[in-house]
């Protein structure tokens, strides 16, 4: 299990425009299999040290994010965190927040940036990949702003964004058939809602400071992976 013993400040006021596949953004991470507090080094420096490499993977309800998110880390290696799968799981447990999640979840409404990133933190801290892959967060400038100053205290080094028109996330969403509470029509156009006023200004910030990477999400899995791969594979900070 990595250990996250990170410092937050230089990370945050990067004003110049990232390239399309950045390195990390200097939170270091200190490698430890110990179940002790880390020494001090006397450099500061410690030769184990990973920085983590974090894709954020975006998109409308049913755009594809889960199909092509489990694609990209098999082949490139990620550990894929689905937010909402988290959420889920965490509904179905004797969790303090169970109900609260599973009253947002069946109106399609966003759960407290606090419960989500707690959760997603859980997972990273007990990962030994420092390569995430995560879907379907940030949600909101809210979450985006929480992911960073609070939890994990970096930009993300990639943004997928799969684009794909109203009508093929409906169909996609009501054939989906997994039990979801919120695959349901009403919910369903309360969630693309949703994903509009508060999504795509999270999309537009990646955009803005040149993270973003936009798939046209229609095609098959196949065709739209194709779209995928080449972003990962010219992709040298993740080799
Ligand atoms: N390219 C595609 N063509 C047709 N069906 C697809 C395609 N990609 C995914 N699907 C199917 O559409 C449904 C929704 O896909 P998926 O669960 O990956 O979407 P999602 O973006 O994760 O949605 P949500 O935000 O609701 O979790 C699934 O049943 C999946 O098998
Ligand atoms: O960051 C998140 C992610 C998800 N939710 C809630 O879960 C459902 C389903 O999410 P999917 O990514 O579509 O599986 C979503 O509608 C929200 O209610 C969230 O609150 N925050
Ligand atoms: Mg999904």
């Amino acid at each position: 299990m990595w250990r996250r013993v990170a410092s937050l400040s230089p990370l945050i006021s990067s004003s110049k425009p990232s390239s399309l596949c950045s390195a990390g953004y200097g939170l270091k991470i200190w490698v430890s299999f110990s179940t002790e507090a880390p020494a001090p080094l006397a450099d500061g420096a410690d030769s184990q040290e990973k920085t983590p490499f974090i894709t954020f993977v975006l998109g409308g309800p049913g755009s594809g994010k889960g199909t092509q998110g489990v694609k990209i880390a098999e082949t490139f290696g990620f550990t894929h965190l689905s937010a909402g799968e988290l959420l889920r799981k965490e509904m179905l447990s004797t969790s303090e927040y169970g109900a609260m999640i599973h009253d947002k979840m069946r109106k399609g409404k966003i759960v407290p940036s606090e419960v989500t990133v707690k959760l997603l933190q859980r997972e990273m801290e007990s990962s030994n990949n420092h390569k995430f892959l995560i879907d379907g967060f940030p949600r909101t400038e809210e979450n985006r702003m929480f992911f960073l100053l609070m939890q994990v205290g970096t930009e993300p080094n990639l943004v997928l964004f799969f684009d794909c028109p109203e009508e093929e996330m409906i169909k996609r969403v009501l054939n989906r058939n997994q039990g979801r509470v919120d695959d349901r029509i009403d919910i369903v156009k309360k969630r693309l809602k949703i994903f509009q006023a508060l999504t795509l200004p999270v999309i537009e910030y990646y955009s803005k400071i040149g993270k973003l990477h936009t798939i046209n999400a229609v095609g098959t899995v196949d065709e739209i992976f194709e779209k995928v791969y080449p972003i990962f594979e010219s992709c040298e900070a993740i080799k």
